[in-house]
């Protein structure tokens, strides 16, 4: 497990790689073949959504150093400030906090995942490391993204900062994705145990961030706006990198600092939907029923800012813009990518050679069919403000390369015992859809990546792919579907050579969904 937590310099691994795909029309005029390209291309457009910076954005003392702004709002500073961070991206951005407020600051505690801190100290990362003697108690715990004793601890921790807390006091809360599991507090009877089992099956069997997330409010004493009330009559800032398509500050890190109406018809509605409503354990379904007949209704927090800091938006128009200078012609299709991972693969494939066809001669174009079908996929996923018909149009004037960028987070349903990631699923069933029919004098790349460096419970930050990854896979005799089959994409990616499709960028101290680059070149 070390190794997955390690943050990596820049392209520290990529280029110790051997660089399989080498004809000429991969190397660009920077002279760098394509997929060291496309991977350093991911990594500087992630530099973007670094936490320190996002936090800057928004937060300024005024000249006299006694006022907080942040964006258009003043809060007095007196030595009343109090921290508190869960998520991914919190220690930088808890480095930043203390950079900039470090005299007004009285108290902090912020739980972030196990191993973070030496990560980024073996990066070199030092601006996303407190100070030697912090106020700021640090909580590392949630490995693999579970909610585990170390968070509890926490969350614990967190919710006696926030109660001690008066109407003089100011509450700095940093949230980033990554939070639900780093701040676990079951309302009792329900046991952290019971918690982690419950996530753990609606995460397997395909329930969205959405759904998930309903759920772990209505079992949790700080989700929800728990923690804003907790934190009542204090007033309460909190600072939001969102992970969420749509930013929904409700939904990221299920919402702590937000009003929320445990609605249980809502969670019995999901309970049933993946089969989980017969088996729940007794105490689920004694703290479902007690919020149904609450007294007290739903959480108020006019006491609370929201702020959203930073999002997925920030990686694609920063990737944009790198594939532009790169000399591509860069068009962002979507920041809300979301749906089953086969039907986004189903979707970039069509794309690949529907936008293809129109980058090549005429003559060339992809079948009517080809063109609906994309369409009604397109619209079958419900991606909100898909840049479709633009990025075609875009495409259809190119003269030269083009790259489609998009992000945000397809859903797997895991079916096998397999070891992978929704990323490296991602990539190896576009591979797969890629090699289904031969695409005419067009060269394909596609990439997908995780924001935060590890794509599920592997070391991989995502994988990449060409249209050549079936005859790849046939002369290593390996089996796709085999390994799709069982949800086995890291250890596939692990044996087609020797690893070399991986992406490798350790944690990265942020969290802002996934980029997926699709790279198309006239032959
Ligand atoms: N073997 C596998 N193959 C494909 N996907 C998997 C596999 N195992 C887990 N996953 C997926 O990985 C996801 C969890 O990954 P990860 O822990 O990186 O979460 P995350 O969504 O990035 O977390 P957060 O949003 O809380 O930061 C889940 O969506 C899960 O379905
Ligand atoms: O922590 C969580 O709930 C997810 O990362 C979404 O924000």
């Amino acid at each position: 497990m070390a190794a997955a937590l390690q943050v990596l310099p820049r392209l520290a691994r990529a280029p110790l790689r051997p660089l399989p795909w080498r004809g000429p029309v991969a190397r660009l005029a920077s002279g760098m073949a394509l997929p060291e390209q496309a991977q350093q291309l991911f990594e500087s457009a992630v530099g973007a959504v670094l936490p320190g910076p996002m936090l800057h954005r928004v937060l300024a003392l005024d000249p006299s150093g006694k006022q907080l702004k942040v964006r258009d709002r003043s809060f007095q500073l007196r030595h009343n400030l109090y921290l508190v961070g869960f998520g991914k991206a919190v220690l930088g951005m808890a480095a930043a906090a203390e950079e900039l407020l470090g005299q007004h600051l009285v108290q902090g505690v912020i739980s972030v995942p196990k191993g973070i801190r030496a990560a980024v100290e073996r990066a070199g990362k030092q601006e996303m490391l407190l100070k030697p003697h912090s106020r700021v108690q640090v909580f590392e715990g949630a490995e693999d993204n579970l909610p585990d004793r170390d968070a509890l601890r926490a969350a614990l921790a967190i919710r006696q900062l926030a109660e001690g807390l008066t109407a003089d006091d100011l509450l700095l809360v940093l949230i980033s994705g990554g939070g639900s599991a780093l701040l676990p507090a079951p309302i009792p009877p329900v046991t952290l145990e019971e918690k982690q089992t419950l996530t753990k099956l609606l995460a397997a069997r395909g329930a969205t961030i959405q759904e998930l997330n309903t759920i772990r409010k209505a079992l949790s004493q700080l989700k929800g706006g728990g923690l804003a009330q907790a934190a009542y009559p204090a007033q309460v800032v909190s600072l939001i990198l969102s992970d969420v398509v749509g930013d929904p500050i409700e939904v990221i890190a299920s919402g702590p600092t937000v009003a929320s109406a445990h609605n249980v018809q809502d969670c019995l509605h999901i309970l049933n939907r993946y089969g989980l409503r017969a088996a729940l354990p007794r105490s689920v379904k004694t703290v479902l029923a007690r919020a149904d007949s609450d007294p007290h209704g739903p959480r108020t927090c006019g006491h609370v800012l929201n702020v959203i800091i930073g999002s997925n938006v920030l990686v694609l128009a920063e990737a944009q813009r790198q594939a532009e200078l790169l000399g591509y012609r860069a068009v962002v299709l979507s920041a809300a990518m979301q749906g089953d991972v086969k039907s986004v693969a189903q979707f970039y494939g069509l794309l690949a050679r529907v936008a293809g066809a129109r980058l090549t001669p005429p003559g060339a174009a992809a079948s009517e069919e080809e063109d609906t079908e994309l369409h009604r996929l397109a619209a079958e996923l419900q991606l909100p403000a898909l840049q479709l018909e633009e990025a075609l149009e875009a495409v259809a004037g190119a003269q030269g390369p083009v790259c489609l960028l998009a992000g945000g987070e397809p859903t797997v349903q895991l079916q096998g015992s397999g070891k992978g990631g929704r990323n490296q699923e991602l990539a190896l069933r576009v591979g797969a859809e890629l090699g289904r029919q031969p695409l005419g004098p067009i060269d394909v790349f596609f990439l997908s990546g995780g924001t935060d460096g590890q794509d599920g419970p592997t070391e991989a930050a995502g994988a990449w792919v060409t249209s050549e990854l079936a005859n790849q896979a046939a002369a290593e005799g390996l089996d796709v579907a085999a390994f799709l089959a069982h949800n086995d994409s890291h250890s596939f990616f692990c044996r087609l050579q020797g690893g070399a499709h991986l992406l490798f960028t350790g944690l990265t101290g942020t969290n802002v969904m996934d980029a997926h680059l699709l790279f198309l070149r006239p032959q």
